[in-house]
C-alpha cells in the first residue's frame, strides 16, 4: 500500500515494476540526521546519474524495540515524518521491511538474496561504514560488498560525518533532548525535535485560565527532559505559530498525566482531532508543582514573555 511514498514490503506485495533496479540507502534513519542525509542524498545523486530509482529501505518496528520491547521511548521521528523528510531529498519511495521474528531470522546471505536481489532488485545499495544486517548483526559492509559481486550490485559505504569534533548518531541526538539541550539536537538533525500527534481532549482548565493548550500523547518519541518549552506549533493547513508548552507530567495536576501541551500565541480556534506538529525549540526550565491556580497562571505569563523573545530573535 502507497501511503506518503511508503511501500511496505512482505505480506504479499511485490515492489511496483518502475521501482525495481534502483540504488538503496539501508538503514533505519531515525531522525535523518546530517550523517543519514550524507548515505540517502549519495543514493539520490548516484540514481539521478544513472537514470534510476533512489529508494530507502528501512525496518518498522526499529529493531531496538523488536528485542528490547522494555527499552524506554527512543523514537526521534516517526515512520511518516521520515518518509516525508526522505521525499524532500529527493527519495522516489521509501520501502518498509516488517521487522518480524522472520526477518531477524534471515541469516546476512538470505537477507541479501530474498530482500535485497530478489523482492527489490537492487542495482546498488548505500550504507554507512558501520551498517551491521541480518542474524546476530552477523552482516557487516565488507559482506555487503562481497555478495553485492555474486549477485550483480554495487555495495558503496558513506564515512560517518562528524560535527564539533565528534560523530553525529542518533545516540547522541537523543543524549542532547534527555538532557534538555533541543538546540543541540537540532543542530545533528538540521531541525528541530519535532512531536506530531493528534489534538486530544483535557480537562478544559486550560481556557479558564487564559491559557488554552493543545494536548498531545507522546506515543513512542523519545521523552526529551520534562519541562517549559519555546515551540513553535505547525497546523494541518501549513500555519506556523510561535508557542509556549508544558512537556511532561503537570505535577501540579491529580493525577499525573504525561502529555505535550502546547499554548500557541495569536491563535484562537478549535484544533481537536487535527495532526500537529511541535517543534521544541528552547528548554525554558523543569516542571513544577504550584499550590494556586494564580501562582502556575503567573508563571505562565512569564513563560510565555520569554518564549516570545526567545521566538522572535531566532
Ligand atoms: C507555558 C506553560 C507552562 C506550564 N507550566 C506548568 C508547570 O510548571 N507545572 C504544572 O503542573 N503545569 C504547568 N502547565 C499547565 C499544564 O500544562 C496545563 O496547561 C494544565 O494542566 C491545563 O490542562 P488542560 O489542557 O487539560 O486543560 C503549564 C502550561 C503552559 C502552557
Ligand atoms: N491559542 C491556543 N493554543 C492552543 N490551543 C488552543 C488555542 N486556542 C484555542 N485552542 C483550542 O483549545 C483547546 C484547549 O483548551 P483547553 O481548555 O486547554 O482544553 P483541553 O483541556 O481539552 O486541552 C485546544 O485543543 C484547541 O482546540
Amino acid at each position: 500500500m502507497e501511503r506518503h511514498g511508503i511501500i511496505r514490503l512482505g505480506k504479499g506485495e511485490a515492489l511496483p515494476e518502475a521501482l525495481r533496479g534502483g540504488i538503496v540507502a539501508l538503514g533505519n534513519f531515525d531522525g535523518f540526521h546530517l550523517g543519514h542525509q550524507a548515505v540517502v542524498g549519495r543514493a539520490v545523486a548516484r540514481a539521478r546519474a544513472e537514470g534510476r530509482p533512489a529508494l530507502v529501505a528501512t525496518f518498522d518496528p526499529h529493531p531496538m524495540r523488536f528485542f528490547k520491547p522494555d527499552s524506554p521511548w527512543f523514537r526521534l521521528t516517526t515512520l511518516e515524518q521520515r518518509a516525508e523528510l526522505m521525499r524532500a531529498a529527493g527519495v522516489d519511495a521509501m520501502l518498509v521491511f516488517t521487522f518480524d521474528a522472520a526477518l531477524a531470522a534471515l541469516s546476512a546471505e538470505a537477507f541479501v538474496t530474498s530482500q535485497l536481489v530478489e523482492q527489490i532488485g537492487a542495482a546498488g545499495v548505500v550504507t554507512g561504514a558501520d551498517f551491521t544486517f541480518g542474524k546476530a548483526r552477523s552482516g557487516n559492509v565488507a559482506m555487503l560488498a562481497g555478495l553485492g559481486q555474486a549477485h550483480g550490485f554495487s555495495a558503496e559505504t558513506v564515512g560517518a560525518v562528524t560535527l564539533d569534533g565528534d560523530t553525529v548518531s542518533s545516540t547522541r541526538i537523543r543524549a542532547a533532548l534527555r538532557e534538555g539541550r533541543p538546540r543541540d539536537a537540532a543542530r545533528l538533525l538540521t531541525r528541530p525535535f519535532t512531536i506530531r500527534g493528534d489534538v486530544r481532549h483535557g480537562d478544559k482548565l486550560g481556557r479558564e485560565i487564559g491559557y488554552p493548550t493543545a494536548n498531545v500523547d507522546l506515543g513512542n518519541y523519545l521523552r526529551p527532559a520534562y519541562g517549559i518549552y519555546a515551540v513553535r506549533v505547525t497546523l494541518e493547513d501549513g500555519q506556523v505559530f510561535s508557542g509556549a508548552g508544558n512537556l511532561g507530567i503537570r505535577p501540579s495536576f491529580d493525577p499525573p498525566k504525561e502529555l505535550l501541551e502546547p499554548y500557541m500565541f495569536d491563535f484562537s480556534g478549535d484544533l481537536y482531532g487535527q495532526v500537529i506538529d511541535v517543534a521544541l525549540v528552547e528548554f525554558l526550565r523543569p516542571e513544577a508543582k504550584f499550590d494556586t491556580l494564580d501562582a502556575l497562571t503567573a508563571q505562565m505569563a512569564a513563560d510565555c514573555d520569554r518564549a516570545r523573545q526567545i521566538l522572535a530573535a531566532d
